[in-house]
């Protein structure tokens, strides 16, 4: 594994778990969210977990999700860590991170220079800050739509806790955003797919390869 880790969100196959792994991310994703093409059900996701090994940290990414919801998904699924990412308050996240007490990222979603106060927000609660593209008004989805925002907004700046970049990384443009921002932790889900959902194995390998 590179010194850059990296997370691989919306698997959704064996397959994609084995490859994932084998290509040395350091994360994989799994998308708890109805309308994504890349959602699982419990029992899915909880057979994909099993799978994976010792390295690969497990991630549920729900989406405004209520107790109920959440309490389903910890119970059926073995996780090392929460993704937030809807319009989840700074009260929520720590309530859920008390309430599970599992590590929380929060997906903060970044357009302009406006957007960078909620990090210094988030990081006050969350263990983690996912840095992503916001989405477009009117967007299906809150993630995964393969868009990146302007870099330079993040070049050089620090914050109070761990930080993953998300946003339209590619194979070929993911060694030039870590140059960029400076990023020690880099996710992708459209960037490495044939078709939406489809995870596609030889991108996975070179955008790991490609992130160093
Ligand atoms: O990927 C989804 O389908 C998704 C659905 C609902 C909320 C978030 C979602 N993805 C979040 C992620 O962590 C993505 O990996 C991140 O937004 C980057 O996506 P991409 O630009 O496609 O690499």
């Amino acid at each position: 594994m590179g010194s850059v880790r990296v997370k691989v969100c919306g698997l959704r196959t064996k397959a994609d778990v084995q490859v994932a792994a084998s290509s040395g991310a350091a994360y994989c994703g799994f998308v708890f969210f109805p309308k994504s093409p890349r959602h699982l059900e419990i029992s899915a996701a909880r057979d994909l977990a099993l799978l994976a090994p010792i390295g690969l940290a497990k991630v549920a990414l729900t989406v405004d999700a209520d107790d109920a919801t959440l309490d389903a998904i910890v119970e059926g699924v073995p996780l090392d860590m929460l993704q937030l990412h809807g319009h989840e308050s700074p009260d929520r996240v720590a309530e859920v991170r008390d309430r599970y007490r599992l590590p929380v990222m929060k997906a903060v979603g970044i357009a302009d220079e406006g957007d960078l106060p909620a990090i210094l927000d988030y990081s006050l609660v969350a263990d983690q800050i996912l840095i992503d593209a916001k989405a477009p008004k009117g967007a299906a989805l809150p993630g995964g739509n393969g868009l990146a925002f302007d870099w330079r907004l993040i070049a050089g700046r620090h914050w109070l806790r761990p930080w993953m970049l998300a946003g339209g990384l590619t194979p070929d443009n993911v060694a030039e955003a870590i140059r960029r921002t400076g990023a020690k932790q880099v996710d992708v889900s459209s960037g490495v797919e044939s078709a939406p959902g489809v995870k596609d194995a030889d991108k996975i390998a070179a955008f790991v390869k490609a992130a160093g």
